[in-house]
């Protein structure tokens, strides 16, 4: 009976497979898996999870192996247990996003190294695919994109566009190929009112204006326009100068920006559009001068860097749950300042020697994190633009003042709703005080204890939440994982490799 039943799903697998045109070897490649492991699942002679069956159903597209509706994740996490080992920080979602945009400036052939396999990296992907741009996996891990000669935008998928906030960065490339376009506004985590003013400001020298009506941008370019003197960018926002450097990518001059972003994404960004033959001098730098080449038509390949704030989660991770942990490949650059307050509150923490990433440009290094004894900082913790601590990396911070002797005064004053989410700790037994929309005060050590809840429906206080989670001793639930998903591939199963106990579940 058992065997017949994974006959007939072998079957359904192959036959979806054939249907989309893909090889094994191509379906393995998406699922990370071996060509032979797909060969032994269409046979029926593999033991094949629900997870995996979801998995080959989003690969695929397809309703039937997905089993119908493959409903909202969840997590159910054993907590209490130490981690131990070592964990390696996989490349980050923002630089990724922004290069599969990036890609849209490119005639050519472009691979993109090791991209991370994230909702937020799907999303795009959707977007490309539907207005027929070859995007594909290779090699297991690597994306190849290959834009068509006429990109088909009134085929836009809309739905997968809204999901996102990355689909703004569409505007600096699509500028170049149209006098008109149409994109939906974008979405990405809900932390409240998020203007896309700078952007519009910042590319109305090269001749965007853009009229917003009914979720839709209605672009409008007027290509005899261009910048008369340097670009000064009203926020020094990340997107906004993604979104400006693209723009100056294939402006047929030199193009100056001000108040640039130097963060982690613009610079991946950066060393990508040298890779097409734009020179970028100032990198690093709040003043970046692009010079531009009005045709770009190279085949490429570019490793994206390790992500920062996934690097910082891990280290979360130690921290609230005592352990001893190696996070292999932190891009150390970016986590400087973090590292200083870590360490002024006591955290016993080695690193290695610096190494390069694979982009040859980006600093690594081994940091290996012990049990350590925390006393809250004595100035409160509040995010700047980079180099300063980054905005993503503030919610850890309620995580681990949560587990440090003290109060710590937490100030996001970024964004309009972060800090409001951290309060959710308080269900996992933490003292998290809301003393305005902004601020949080946090009162630690804490006794975690476990809970049942639904994610917060933004990406870092969700993982935050999960953190917590595996500090607590006994059985916790977190519903509907997406938002978690969106920013981490396999978060689970990676920390699980390292000693965590969480299981994966759906709704179906
Ligand atoms: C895809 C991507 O790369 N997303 C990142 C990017 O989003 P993104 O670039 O879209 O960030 P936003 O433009 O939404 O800026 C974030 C918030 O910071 C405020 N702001 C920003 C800069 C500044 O100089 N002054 C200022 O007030 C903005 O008004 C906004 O409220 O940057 C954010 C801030 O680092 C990160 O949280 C996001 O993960
Ligand atoms: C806010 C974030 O992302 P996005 O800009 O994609 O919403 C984040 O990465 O924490």
């Amino acid at each position: 009976m058992a065997d017949d039943y994974l006959g007939r799903i072998g079957r359904l697998i192959r036959d979806a497979r054939q249907h989309r045109g893909w090889t094994q070897l191509q379906l393995a490649d998406a699922l990370g898996t071996s060509q032979s492991a797909v060969n032994r699942i269409e046979r029926g002679n593999q033991n094949i999870s629900l997870e995996m069956i979801a998995r080959i159903g989003e690969a695929l597209d397809s309703e039937i192996v997905s089993l119908g509706y493959a409903g909202p994740m969840h997590l159910r996490v054993v907590g209490g247990r130490r981690l131990s080992g070592a964990i390696d920080v996989r490349t980050s979602k923002n630089a990724c996003v922004a290069l599969l945009c990036a890609a849209l400036l490119n005639d050519g052939r472009t691979i993109l190294r090791s991209v991370a396999r994230i909702e937020e990296v799907y999303r795009i992907l959707e977007v490309l695919s539907s207005i027929g741009v070859r995007a594909r996996w290779v090699n297991g891990g690597d994306l190849e994109i290959v834009p068509p000669s006429r990109l088909e935008l009134e085929a836009m998928d809309t739905e997968a566009a809204r999901r996102t906030r990355s689909v703004i960065m569409f505007l600096g490339p699509l500028m170049h190929r149209f006098e008109q376009f149409t994109l939906p506004y974008a979405g990405g985590c809900d932390l409240g009112t998020r203007t896309v003013q700078p952007h519009m400001t910042a590319l109305r020298q090269f001749g965007l204006e853009v009229a917003a009506t009914q979720g839709f941008y209605h672009a409008q370019v007027d290509s005899s326009v261009s910048p008369t003197r340097a670009i000064v960018l009203t926020e020094r926002g990340d997107t906004v100068t993604e979104n400006a450097l693209m723009a100056a990518a294939r402006h047929d001059g030199v193009t100056v920006i001000r108040n640039a972003s130097s963060n982690y994404m613009v610079q991946d960004l950066c060393f990508f559009l040298e890779e097409l033959g734009v020179k970028v001098e100032g990198i690093g730098t709040t003043t970046l001068t692009v010079h531009g080449v009005p045709v770009i038509d190279r085949d490429v390949d570019y490793s994206p860097s390790e992500d920062p704030v996934e690097a910082m989660s891990l280290l979360a991770a130690a921290v609230v749950t005592g352990s001893e942990l190696t996070i292999r490949r932190v891009p150390v650059e970016f986590l400087e300042i973090e590292l200083a307050v870590l360490e002024e509150m006591g955290l016993d923490c080695e690193r290695g020697l610096e190494y390069a990433a694979a982009n040859g440009r980006t600093r690594l290094v081994d940091l290996t994190v012990r049990p350590s004894k925390l006393v809250s900082p004595i100035d409160k913790i509040h995010p700047m633009p980079f180099p300063g601590l980054n905005i993503d990396n503030v919610p850890f911070f309620a995580a681990i003042a949560a587990s440090a002797q003290g109060s710590t005064l937490i100030h996001d004053w970024v964004y309009d709703n972060r800090a409001i989410y951290l309060t959710e700790l308080t269900r996992l037994g933490a003292s998290v005080k809301l003393l305005d929309p902004h601020r949080v005060l946090v009162e630690g050590p804490t006794r975690w204890r476990s809970a049942e809840m639904m994610c917060p429906p933004a990406l870092r206080p969700a993982v935050v939440v999960l953190l917590a989670m595996l500090a607590a001793e006994g059985t916790s639930v977190l519903r509907n994982v997406y938002v978690i998903n969106r920013g981490y591939e396999d978060l689970a199963e990676r920390l699980n490799a390292v000693g965590a106990r969480i299981e994966t579940f759906r709704d179906i």
